[in-house]
């Protein structure tokens, strides 16, 4: 039986196919390409955060359904930025999360903080378009990926001077891990089940060599749990539904980040 998981990668492939048509790969590579390097660093932002918190911009999930249907990146991500978010996360799945390109571009012009591309890469196509619409980094999840896969699209991504994040749910998952990917992240979501258990990120952290910058993600909705989470030696920690959820994003991290203080 097709998980939604499965699903959500086989509509990636339709999609990535309809974009080809559209626009080749030589094409969209060389736009890439002139596209400018702004220098900012997702690793970096995180090892100089004072909170470490990766906000997530997304209007609903497939384990949600809604969180915010009429949420505003060019409000949003500013205000997510001013509250004092590390960087910021920006889902730009549309069939399953409601999110599109333009959120990235609108956001990514209304800010300076590391925007992370959200989505389920599997094809350098996508890691193309991320740099193209301003993003820092991209997503690589391990449940998807082999380990050469990973490697490849990690190296691709460098080239375009797109920074890696490797997204892990279980210790099988560790032999994904390679020299280029820069921050390792722990989903404490089962993409299966969707259920989220923070358990999995104390279970996993041992386990995470020390070079690499470890965030935990998901299922994160208290100050307590980030402080336990620092303790376990984690530097980041990716929080959506918690801010999304409310009227006011921003101001919802901004009441956060205070209770942590
Ligand atoms: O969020 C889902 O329902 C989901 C289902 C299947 C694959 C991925 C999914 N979410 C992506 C994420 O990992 C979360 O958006 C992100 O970690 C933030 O999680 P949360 O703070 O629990 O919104």
């Amino acid at each position: 039986m097709n998980t939604i998981l499965d699903n959500i990668i086989q509509n990636k492939r339709l999609e990535i196919a309809s974009a080809k048509a559209v626009k080749p790969f030589a094409a969209l590579l060389e736009e890439a390409r002139q596209t400018g390097r702004p220098g900012r660093s997702f690793r970096q932002a995180l090892e100089r955060s004072a909170t470490g918190i990766i906000a997530e911009f997304k209007r609903r999930s497939p384990s949600k359904g809604f969180i915010h249907e009429g949420a505003d990146p060019e409000q949003v991500v500013p205000g997510y930025a001013a509250a004092g978010a590390a960087a910021c996360s920006v889902l730009t799945d549309t069939v399953y999360f409601g999110g599109s390109s333009d959120d990235l571009v609108k956001a990514r012009k209304r800010t300076d903080i590391p925007l992370l591309r959200k989505d389920f890469t599997i094809d350098e196509y996508q890691i193309a378009q991320a740099r193209i619409w301003g993003a820092d980094a991209i997503l690589l999840i391990a449940a998807v990926l082999t380990p050469a896969e990973t490697e490849k699209l990690s190296l691709f991504a460098h080239s375009l001077g797109l920074e890696v994040l490797l997204e892990i749910h279980d210790a099988c998952e560790l032999n994904r891990l390679c020299p280029v990917v820069d921050v390792v992240g722990v989903n404490n979501r089962n993409l299966t089940t969707f259920a989220t258990d923070v358990r999995t990120s104390f279970e996993l952290a041992g386990r995470i060599p020390a070079e690499y910058l470890r965030i935990s993600e998901s299922g994160i909705g208290s100050p307590d749990t980030v402080l336990r989470l620092r303790e376990a030696g984690f530097r980041g920690f990716l929080m959506g539904e918690n801010f999304m959820k409310e009227p006011d994003p921003a101001a919802a991290l901004r009441n956060f980040i205070q209770a942590l203080s």
